[in-house]
């Protein structure tokens, strides 16, 4: 089915080809004429499947069919995202599709120069892209008036919807007339977002496309217990043996990002972090910079695992296991999309083993423990690093003296828990026999076995265009 049978006009169609898409995903097949139609929606497909053509299209189509465009003073259309660095990303996907057309689209976020914001406001915009916070104080100064939108999106509307946010989103929401319509999109709508979703739509439709909740298939998961003061070690070893294009690392804190980062740097790997505590300009030339290549590993925090679109990230590594199932879902969404491949790659410690758990059960797939090849988890001491002495010691490799390997088990029932370290079971082989063994991966470029995952990673990564058989099925 090409785009223009879902009954977007002319020169729309011409800037969706112009940006390179030939046939609609399977969400964008679906939420389109729906949204065309004027129905409220709550549309939840995979990381990396379109959502947000499949909500920007028909916005730039109703705005097209208005007359004159260029008149409009306040925003017709109002998109919320929970980052910066997502609206900005949803700017420039308006500007793509929108390139035929005489449409003004202004970003407004915190960390941002609030004059250009006024200035723009004040000549008037059709679509409004906001993170809630600088929205909110556009509100409080009067420069921007809600009163004349027409359609409202929530994108990551679970996120939203969050305790941090909801506040906000209400107030804002509130503002805008009763009459909208309203888009909720996301890679994971519970089901309290019906509850949730209740008071701000109109019978709206529920569109699901694949399995709720699941990562996307083109995604090869693979855990690895590690002892924590290890994670450092293990780290550097993947990123040593195993070919690795462009690394996303998450780290649960500011700190653990900055400290990863710095470990990474002084061994010479080419990395930036991005989290909250950095500066705005310093956030977009970390991300300008991961997206353009001048950096091969991006070190972030949960900031970087909503909605971010970039081309090419091979692997997703966390670091740290993330606090909520969810987050692991959007995490490793960076990766395998748009039909590419890409490896996820989670690290666990015996702490850490209940997350992991929590994880398995939310995505309803159980992901086999793997020991990593040619590396000594049981190791008194990490190696001595190649270059910069100081990290030796901050490894903590003479702390860890005397620790077993972390491990988990899974009981009869098929439930995974933690397990005990080997040697806080008293180092008992025999023990450690009955717990299921980590499968060894096999992976590392230097030879050895070479399993799924390692065909998986072998496959091409690069953006195949879609056929037309695979858009609407
Ligand atoms: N019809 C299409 N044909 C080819 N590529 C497309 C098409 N629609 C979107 N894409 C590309 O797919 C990638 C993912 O799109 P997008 O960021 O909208 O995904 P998403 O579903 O919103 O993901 P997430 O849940 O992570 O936010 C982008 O690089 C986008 O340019």
């Amino acid at each position: 089915m090409p785009f223009k049978s879902l009954g977007l006009s002319d020169p729309l169609v011409r800037g969706i080809l112009a940006t390179g898409y030939s046939a609609p995903t399977k969400i964008q097949s679906e939420a389109i004429p729906a949204a065309l139609e004027g129905r409220d929606l709550i549309a939840c497909a995979q990381t990396g499947t379109g959502k947000t053509a499949a909500f920007v299209l028909p916005i730039l189509h109703r705005l097209e069919l208005m007359d004159p465009p260029a008149k409009h003073r306040n925003p017709k259309a109002l998109i919320l995202t929970p980052t910066r660095e997502l609206a900005l990303q949803i700017e420039g996907c308006i500007q793509d599709y929108g390139r035929y057309l005489d449409i003004r689209a202004l970003t407004v976020y915190g960390g941002s120069k609030m004059g250009s914001q006024l200035q723009a406001l004040k000549r008037g915009i059709d679509i409004l892209v906001a993170t809630p916070g600088r929205l909110l104080d556009h509100m409080d100064r009067k420069s921007v008036s809600l009163s004349d939108v027409e359609v409202l999106v929530l994108d990551e509307a679970d996120r939203m919807f969050d305790m941090g946010f909801i506040k906000d989103v209400q107030k804002i929401v509130r503002s805008v007339p009763k009459s909208r319509q309203t888009l909720l999109f996301s890679a994971t709508i519970s089901d309290d977002i019906d509850r949730l979703a209740g008071g701000i739509q109109k019978d709206p439709l529920t569109i699901v496309v694949g399995k709720k909740r699941n990562p996307i298939e083109t995604i090869n998961q693979r855990v690895y217990f590690v002892r924590k003061q290890l994670k450092p070690v293990l780290l550097k070893h993947m990123l040593n043996t195993e070919k690795m294009e462009t690394v996303l690392i998450f780290s649960r804190t500011k700190h653990g990002a900055d400290r990863i980062t710095r470990n990474l740097q002084r061994e010479g790997f080419n990395t930036i972090a991005i989290h909250s505590n950095r500066t705005q300009s310093q956030r977009l030339k970390a991300l300008e910079g991961f997206k353009a290549g001048r950096y091969q590993i991006m070190v972030a925090t949960d900031i970087a695992a909503r909605g971010i679109d970039v081309e090419g990230i091979s692997h997703v590594i966390n670091y740290d296991v993330p606090k909520h199932p969810e987050d692991y879902v959007h995490r490793i969404g960076r990766t395998g999309r748009a039909e590419a491949t890409g490896d996820a790659i989670t690290l666990v410690t015996e702490e850490e083993g209940p997350e992991l758990s929590r994880i398995e059960k939310y995505t309803d797939k159980y992901l086999e423990p793997m020991l990593y090849p040619d590396f000594d988890n049981e190791q008194a001491a990490p190696p001595r690093l190649p270059r910069g002495p100081r990290s030796d010691s901050r490894q903590g490799g003479q702390r860890s003296r005397g620790k077993g390997g972390s491990g988990r088990r899974r009981d009869s029932r098929g439930d995974s828990r933690s397990a005990k370290s080997e040697s806080s079971q008293s180092g008992d082989k025999k023990k450690n026999s009955r717990r299921r063994k980590p499968k060894s991966a096999s992976n590392s470029q230097g030879g050895g076995k070479q399993d799924s995952s390692n065909q998986n990673q072998n496959k091409k990564r690069r953006r195949k265009p879609r056929k037309d058989s695979q858009k609407s099925d």
